[in-house]
């Protein structure tokens, strides 16, 4: 039995995803039964790193997703439409689709979701999270049977790779991000790398398999790394901590708590050491207790491998299926959630907290910056002067656990008195 593939998108995954579909040697058997029937691309002259028979590729895309013989299309064009209208005219024709679109799926997942559900088909989306690391197929299925409590993910590159670099060389956001574009790390534009929201996108569809709900994009609370400095990175490497974009998604009473920081990481901690482009998605669950998956987060070839493990589990699930005119879907392979997670307000969030304030150097500042935590029943965990320039002194505070809500009335109190200059940096720790 063969199985069709309709490939949308020849680009950096799409050329991955057709290089292994073209060379079955060594890979799983089952390969040998999917044929790259069709490819769907935006210019039919650009070359390519893969040889395309030229009366395969189209530039109508959709007459691959309304195609009769087409079993699978897998979507890599990338951003929400046409993507989105594409997946959804596959579905009502019934082909199973597999997708590396987290922006898609975090926005219109529900609507695919339902489309999908409603047609029998199946929407497949390894890819889409930590690149080649396998992290869909494992909360779906290895970790099954945990009642997981917390997902805690360097799961963009672009700002890891940024981070990583401005901690070995002492360097700014601002150069590190420059030579990251000169070397092709990060985007043109990086804005959804470097403001979060890459990285909310992956959280969202990470939290919504982990806690078995729907969840609102809006819902991940969003910061990004554009204002952090080699200051702040060199503080908190004295302090034992490493600086980390982190994805947040925990179990906060019957809620969700979600939220997208740069944050201190102990280094003790397994993803204070993951650097560079490096992916990392560290579990908590029980009864499995603490489980990381690492590995490449994104790239040709390692998405690509995600992209056709779910065209594989895809074209196992139709062979067993057969011949049945009604169609039977495997539920560890499918989603179904219908209800939306409740979401933790971010004024509730216990956390501890890393400040830099620049203040004047006179007698009673740290006194009142102490008392000013305390009557807002802010516990102190270290409070350290650490510069004098001239007038100027730095003072740098990490909190016990707190309520942010708190944490947050006994900031806006300090900043009311003219002790403090300014509050230069408010980092979550974990
Ligand atoms: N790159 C990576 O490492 C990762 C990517 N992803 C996701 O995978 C998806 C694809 O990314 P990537 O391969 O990097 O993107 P690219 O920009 O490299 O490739 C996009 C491909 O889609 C084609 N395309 C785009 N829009 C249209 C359109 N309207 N009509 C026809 N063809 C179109 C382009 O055609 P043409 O080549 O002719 O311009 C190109 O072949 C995205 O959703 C991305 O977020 C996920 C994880 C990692
Ligand atoms: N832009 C992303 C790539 C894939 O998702 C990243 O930097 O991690
Ligand atoms: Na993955």
């Amino acid at each position: 039995m063969g199985f069709k593939v309709g490939l949308l998108g020849l680009g950096t995954v799409g050329a991955g995803v057709a290089q292994i579909l073209l060379d079955a040697t060594g890979r799983s058997p089952l390969l040998q039964s999917l044929e790259l029937y069709r490819v769907g691309a935006r210019s039919l002259d650009k070359p390519r790193p893969v040889e395309i028979p030229r009366e395969q590729l189209t530039t109508d895309l959709q007459s691959i997703v309304t195609d009769p013989n087409v079993d699978i299309v897998v979507e890599v064009i990338g951003g929400l439409e046409p993507a989105r209208s594409l997946m959804l005219e596959a579905i009502r024709h019934r082909k199973h689709v597999v997708t590396a679109n987290k922006a898609a799926i975090a926005r219109f997942g529900p609507e695919l979701f339902d489309a999908a559900k409603q047609a029998g088909v199946y929407l497949m989306l390894e890819a889409a999270v930590g690149g080649g690391i396998p992290i869909i197929q494992p909360l779906k299925q290895s970790l099954g049977g945990d009642r997981l409590n917390g997902i805690t993910g360097i799961i963009n590159g672009t700002t890891n790779y940024i981070l990583s670099r401005m901690t070995a060389e002492g360097a700014d956001f601002g150069d590190v991000l420059a030579d990251a574009q000169r070397l092709g790390y990060a985007e043109a534009d990086p804005t959804a790398d470097v403001d979060g929201l890459d990285a909310a996108d992956k959280i969202a569809i990470l939290a919504s398999l982990a806690f078995g709900g729907r969840i609102k994009r809006e819902a991940v609370h969003t910061e990004g790394i554009r204002n952090i400095t080699a200051t702040d990175i060199t503080y908190a490497d004295k302090l034992g901590f490493a600086i980390k974009l982190l994805a947040i998604a925990r179990r906060q009473g019957p809620a969700v708590s979600l939220r997208v920081h740069p944050t201190l990481v102990p280094h003790s901690h397994p993803l204070a050491r993951v650097d560079g482009a490096f992916n990392a998605i560290f579990v908590e669950g029980q009864p499995i207790g603490q489980v990381m998956f690492f590995g490449p987060g994104a790239g040709s070839g390692p998405t690509a491998s995600a992209v056709v493990s779910d065209v594989l589990n895809v074209a196992a699930a139709m062979q067993a299926m057969g011949e049945r005119a009604t169609p039977v879907i495997n539920p560890m392979l499918a989603c179904s959630h219908s209800d939306f997670c409740p979401i933790a307000s971010l004024d509730d969030l216990e956390t501890r907290f890393y400040v830099r304030f620049l203040t004047s150097d006179r007698p009673g500042t740290i006194g009142h910056i102490g008392s000013c935590f305390g009557n807002r029943l802010v516990s102190l965990e270290s409070l350290v002067q650490t510069e004098v320039n001239g007038d100027e002194a730095q003072v740098v505070v990490v909190t016990h656990a707190v309520r942010e809500g708190d944490f947050r009335a006994a900031l806006a109190d300090i900043h009311a008195s003219d002790a403090i200059r300014s509050v230069a940096s408010v980092l979550r720790v974990i």
